[in-house]
């Protein structure tokens, strides 16, 4: 029998930087080929020894024995672990490493090992826990044998648990915190509940509850789920980000809190938001969660009830702007790649609109970046539109748009739109001048006062009369399209959608506000006013609706159909920039989706029970438009791109025999 105190013994402990701590592993071979061969005992070897970073610092064949030879054993094992894991057991060769996605590094990761784990921390950690899954023969293994009750159940009656739990619960709120405890204990058993029940938890874990936990995020904060990074932080932004555990970070979503859904400054409590759509890059798309990553950058609040709340939990301050904000985005951006690459998706979300377009055009071709109010929103529109098209039987071109709100989203539609026009052969003029936009002040005209208008409204000016009220506007312009992404609950009033049936035989209503509460309209007040005829969709999800015994189907026009897909795409194929047609491609995807027995009940999207599928599709049109303009990074170039990217997808099922302690540190 091996003794272990003697290897233990042998562990060097080396300072690699201040930074960072690695734990060296140095013996001679004598010991080494004393190892047991046993199963029992290799699970052993790599149960005390965290293996933890990846790089030959050891140049000495009989060091290097040290690694490989229990490793190769332990493969049988392994394998069982995910993809990246898995590429380290089968490559005994240290000097050079092919990856599963056909990349080859040299030299550029170590191995080494790290100190006991305990089995109570195998329970504690939400990686590696399955709770009351673990078999008999795990719970002796890892010594959490009488820590648990005696009865071993399955993944599935785990969930069917928690849904019957969550289902007795009294609100949304407590719902979102049971399934927010549920991520933190147990990763793999809360995917499997989003993913079978997504209809369910949906909306739950994203808008509209999602909003109410943001507001009352400090109340009901428990565990961190991403980095807070501060103004105070400028400067060291590098050091905050290597605090993150995981190092093969490949997409983050980022949020300043100044433009929450609909909801307006939200602060730090911001959070909520790229926490949540990073769970649907995982649930809806099969991202897998160790690589993503939400930030909320915390440059203070201009909302004076949470400056005032005392369970805030954000800096007390006005916001920061202008020069230092820039700085500190800019710092931000370059730490990002500094710590995990430049292909590291970055997804900003919810930034005011003052940001949001400069930002963009700031960073969008030396970045891997896109908007998702302004790109993701133009996208899953478009891909509303076009199906709606299938029911109305009218071309593109043919339709008159008006866009309730002026903003990131209604701006990044139009622009979308006006690409898709472009394709079917109408000039640019000419498919701006069937969009019109409606602000605050109502009708984007050329005569507004001087510095009246945007840049980005601009485009949409019409040569008009001022019309305030958005009854008078669609009276007067009677567009085939009304969608509003303006943040006003309940503008579109009954009077204005009989005004639309009035001259539509079907008209379009999509009301994108977020949450429920800012929606222009509900379903059921679209399908009455309209007598059943209206196409409708809308941002937050409403339930089916019958009317005159037939029933309608609501869509959910949601951004969320889109930027898992085209974030799946970037991760698996490294595709280092995320220009407009990506999202024209997603749109043009994900309408294709749609089958005829949606249309007939009204539903412009696909259901949401197909969205895993449906994302690998959007991820593998947009990977074959990346690799045609030369835009992925991983060569060559998968022969079948949707079967390579879905062996990549994420599968929430218990998968391995042992805890996936293998950890990826990239070289700095
Ligand atoms: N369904 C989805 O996937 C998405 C939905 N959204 C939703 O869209 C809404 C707007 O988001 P976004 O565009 O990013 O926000 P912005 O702040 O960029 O834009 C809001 C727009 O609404 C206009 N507006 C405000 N009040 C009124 C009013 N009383 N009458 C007419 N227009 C008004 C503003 O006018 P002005 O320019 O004059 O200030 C502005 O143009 C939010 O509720 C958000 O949740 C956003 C992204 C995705
Ligand atoms: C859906 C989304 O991104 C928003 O409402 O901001
Ligand atoms: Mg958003």
């Amino acid at each position: 029998m091996f003794d272990w105190s003697t290897l233990r013994d042998c562990i060097l402990l080396k300072r690699r930087n201040a930074k960072k701590k690695v734990l060296r592993l140095s013996t001679t071979q004598s010991n080494i080929s004393n190892i047991g061969s046993s199963l029992q005992q290799m699970v052993t070897v790599i149960n005390q020894f965290e293996i933890m970073l990846v790089k030959p610092v050891v140049r000495s064949n009989q060091i290097r024995q040290v690694f490989a030879w229990p490793l190769v054993q332990c493969s049988s094992i392994l394998t069982q672990c995910s993809t990246t894991e898995r590429t380290i057991v089968s490559s005994t060769n240290q000097k050079e490493r092919t990856f599963l996605d056909g990349h080859k590094k040299h030299d550029k990761y170590f191995m080494t090992f790290r100190r006991f784990i305990t089995g109570h921390e195998i329970l504690l950690d939400r990686h590696t826990n399955k709770g009351t899954a673990f078999s008999i023969e795990e719970r002796q293994i890892y010594r959490i044998h009488g820590l648990l009750p005696p009865t071993v159940t399955t993944l599935e009656l785990q969930a069917d648990r928690i849904m019957e739990n969550l289902r007795n619960m009294s609100d949304d709120l407590a719902r979102y915190i049971a399934l927010s405890a549920l991520q933190d204990r147990n990763e793999k058993l809360f995917y499997r509940v989003v993913m079978e029940y997504t209809q369910e938890i949906m909306p739950l874990v994203y808008t509209p509850t999602v909003g109410l936990a943001c507001q009352k995020y400090g109340l009901i904060f428990s565990k961190p789920k991403g980095l807070f990074i501060t103004i105070y932080d400028k400067g060291h932004i590098d050091d905050v980000l290597m605090n993150w555990p995981a190092r093969d970070v490949r997409v983050i979503v980022v949020t300043d809190g100044e433009r929450i859904l609909g909801l307006g400054d939200l602060g730090c409590n911001g959070m909520g938001i790229p926490v949540g759509k990073l769970s649907l890059y995982t649930a809806l798309a099969g991202v897998a969660p160790e690589y993503c990553l939400p930030i909320t950058l915390d440059v203070g609040t201009n909302n004076e009830s949470l400056l005032n709340d005392k369970y805030y939990l954000g800096l007390r301050q006005k916001r920061v702007t202008g020069k230092e904000y820039d700085e500190f985005i800019d710092e931000f951006m370059q730490a990002v790649v500094k710590q995990f690459g430049q292909e590291c998706l970055i997804q900003f979300e919810d930034f005011a609109n003052r940001n949001a377009f400069r930002l963009l055009k700031k960073y969008r071709d030396n970045y891997c970046t896109f908007n998702d109010d302004i790109q993701g929103t133009a996208s899953v529109a478009l891909a509303g539109i076009l199906a709606s098209l299938r029911i109305t039987k009218r071309k593109l071109s043919d339709n008159v748009f008006v866009f309730y709100g002026a903003g990131e989203a209604s701006i990044g539609m139009s622009n979308l739109l006006v690409f898709a026009m472009e394709n079917e052969g109408i000039p640019v003029e000419e498919a701006r001048k069937k969009i019109y936009l409606v602000d605050s002040k109502g009708l984007v005209v050329k005569n507004r006062p001087a510095g009246g208008l945007s840049e980005e409204k601009n485009r949409y000016a019409h040569e008009h009369e001022p019309i305030n009220k958005l009854e008078d506007v669609i009276k007067t312009i009677k567009p085939s399209f009304l969608i509003g992404a303006s943040g006003q609950g309940s503008a579109f009033t009954r009077e204005i959608l009989e005004i639309m049936i009035s001259f539509n035989k079907r008209p379009v209503i999509f009301a994108l506000s977020n949450p429920t509460s800012k929606a222009e309209c509900t379903a059921r007040e679209a399908y009455e006013a309209t007598k059943g005829q209206c196409v409708f969709a809308s941002g937050s999800p409403f339930p089916k609706y019958v009317y005159n015994d037939q029933t309608y189907v609501p869509g959910q026009g949601n951004n969320s159909y889109i930027f898992p897909g085209v974030g799946l795409s970037i991760v698996t194929c490294g595709i280092r920039h995320v220009p407009d047609e990506i999202f024209y491609i997603a749109a043009k995807t994900l309408s294709e989706q749609v089958t005829n027995e949606d249309l007939s009940v009204g539903l412009v999207y696909p259901p949401i029970e197909k969205i895993r599928t449906v994302s690998r599709k959007i991820a593998a049109a947009v990977a074959e438009y990346a690799y045609e303009q030369k835009l992925a990074a991983f060569y060559p170039k998968p022969i079948d791109l949707e079967k390579f990217i879905e062996e990549k997808q994420y599968i929430a099922e218990y998968e391995c025999a042992l805890p996936p302690r293998w950890s990826w540190e990239k070289e700095k």
